[in-house]
């Protein structure tokens, strides 16, 4: 059956959008192991579900390139609003999206019928490290001692709707991250595996962020793991509680604001191509 698609990236954050308000999707985990591959398929993090919601103006699924299905994802959520406003599906500047961590409220900006860049409340924080899910014997996760491979880490635990572990270092641009980044994903401590951001504190409102995300390896970018850095960096007193951080990653860069009962993120949504694909 031949499917139409649209390739979209969110600070180069590239996912493979089906647009499922028609018709559903079969078998997505199977499909975006097959199509996020690089090589033999159309190249990408992972596919994203666009389908029906009774409680939203639409619902999001997302799949990471493992076949793993997140529960959240920050950079394809803009995307989603990015391609409902400007198919005319759903004509507003401010709108909802269920994930399967709740409905995310957008408010997009845009130049003519063009999307440039959405804000999305990400919602709460969670702390509580049996939430995270990690089996720590705490209350909270912060800035503990976790030893990787044989190596002591100092780790920030936060879900987003989806667990991240946060660790702070003098750099990270020699960062054996395709060594390391597996060792956190996996590590014991972590029951439903982990993404694993690692980051440099430049200033305090400037942060430059490399992540080895759980199922897709390293992203050049994840907006739920930009969310959780600031977090961790206002608990660790590096950031201001109510201020816009800048946290640079690979790919280019996302705002956030923790402001205690929710966090922002405004970040650009970008289309690359459109095409059909033999599913
Ligand atoms: N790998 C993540 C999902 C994608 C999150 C990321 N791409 C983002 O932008 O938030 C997980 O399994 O929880």
């Amino acid at each position: 059956m031949k499917r139409s698609f649209v390739k979209m990236q969110g600070c180069g954050n590239d996912y493979i959008y089906f647009d499922c308000l028609e018709e559903e999707l079969p078998q997505p985990e199977k499909w975006s192991r097959k199509l996020s591959d690089r090589h033999f398929g159309i190249g990408g993090d992972g596919i994203v579900l666009i389908c029906p919601s009774e409680t939203a103006d639409a619902k999001m699924r997302m799949f990471n390139a493992d076949g793993s299905e997140g529960k959240m994802c920050g950079n394809a959520i803009r995307c989603v609003g990015k391609y409902l406003y400007e198919s005319g599906a759903v004509p507003k500047k401010d709108m909802w999206i269920e994930t399967l961590s709740g409905i995310k409220r957008l408010i997009l900006t845009t130049s003519g019928s063009q999307v440039l860049s959405v804000t999305v409340d990400m919602g709460s924080p969670i702390l509580g490290a049996s939430e995270i899910p990690t089996l720590f014997n705490l209350d909270t996760v912060l800035d503990h001692p976790l030893k990787v491979n044989g190596q002591e880490y100092r780790v920030t635990c936060v879900s987003m709707g989806n667990p991240h572990c946060v660790v702070f270092l003098n750099e990270v641009e020699s960062l054996p991250i395709v060594t390391i980044g597996p060792q956190f994903e996996n590590h014991s401590m972590f029951p439903e595996r982990i993404n694993t951001e690692f980051i440099h504190v430049i200033r305090r409102n400037e942060l430059r962020m490399r992540v080895w995300e759980r199922g897709s390896g390293e992203t050049w970018a994840c907006g739920t793991g930009a969310c959780a850095a600031v977090v961790a960096a206002v608990l660790n007193g590096y950031c201001d509680e109510g201020a816009d951080v800048t946290v640079h990653l690979n790919g280019g860069d996302l705002i956030i604001r923790d402001v205690g009962e929710t966090v922002w993120m405004t970040g650009a949504a970008v289309k690359v191509f459109e095409g059909t694909v033999e599913l």
